[in-house]
């Protein structure tokens, strides 16, 4: 079938399971909802025409190759990129300028800490960005790294942990303000399988039961330990959630 007709075919499934006015599932208002959302970069499609909703609670492995345009998506659902066609809203979170920190929160792939400070204090860093006051960000940065197993490394610095101990530091700052959706971008690119499996053990442990969590990966061992699997090839998500 030719791509455009995929696309048609796709978008107008969409429109039959989704009515643009579909906020709500089972009473809960969805955090993030897109219709045909689209971006180009020049001449490069890297997302065709999405339509998704997500709610409290779901967990969802975002499975694709490199390039198929995971990262692009996530930016966009973040509001860290605009897109270039279609809607995109955020029905129980307010609008995109509303969404960070306190809201939604980012794990990256490669090593996102900031160098001169320690574990402890890049977890609380977030909280002080919000206005908490420094001996209670210390503390609520401890116990998101006690959660994490990790308060054994709080003084050190990034560059003294090994890269599954810096992956849990960074998914400690993802948590610790308590928000309602998580974005992480192939979190276990960079670890051996047993130390990614580790990271989502102690990941999914650590997430409230109303936290949203969408998670990039090419790994269907990791995929598998979510609730729902959305496949994204060459831009356009295959399988409607
Ligand atoms: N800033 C940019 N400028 C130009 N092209 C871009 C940009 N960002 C992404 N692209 C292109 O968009 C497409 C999708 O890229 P994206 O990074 O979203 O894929 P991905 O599935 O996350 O890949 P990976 O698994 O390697 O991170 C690719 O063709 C990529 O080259």
């Amino acid at each position: 079938m030719p791509e455009s007709e995929r696309i048609e075919r796709l978008t107008f499934e969409s429109a039959q399971v989704w009515p643009q006015a579909a906020e709500t599932r089972r009473g809960e208002v969805a955090l993030v909802m897109a219709q045909n959302l689209s971006r180009e970069y020049g001449n490069v499609a890297a997302l065709k025409r999405a339509s998704l909703r997500i709610f409290p609670g779901d967990s969802i492995a975002l499975l694709g190759l490199s390039g198929s345009g995971k990262s692009t998506l996530l930016h966009l659902l973040g509001g860290l990129d605009q897109p270039t066609g279609g809607e995109l809203s955020w029905p129980a979170l307010g609008d995109s300028a509303d969404l960070r920190p306190s809201k939604v929160a980012f794990v990256f792939q490669a090593q996102s800490l900031m160098p001169p400070l320690t574990a402890l204090e890049n977890v609380a860093l977030p909280l002080l960005l919000l206005g908490a006051a420094p001996d209670d960000a210390r503390q609520r940065a401890a116990d998101a790294l006690e959660t994490l197993d990790l308060l054994s490394v709080a003084q050190q610095l990034p560059e003294e942990l090994s890269g599954g101990q810096a992956q849990r530091v960074a998914v400690a700052r993802a948590l610790v303000t308590n928000p309602q959706l998580i974005l992480a971008d192939e979190p276990t690119g960079q670890l051996d399988s047993q130390t990614a499996q580790h990271l989502m053990d102690v990941l999914l442990a650590a997430l409230g039961p109303d936290t949203a969590l969408v998670m990039a990966t090419h790994d269907e061992t990791v995929a598998r330990r979510l609730k729902t699997v959305w496949r994204m090839k060459d831009g356009i998500l295959e399988e409607l959630p």
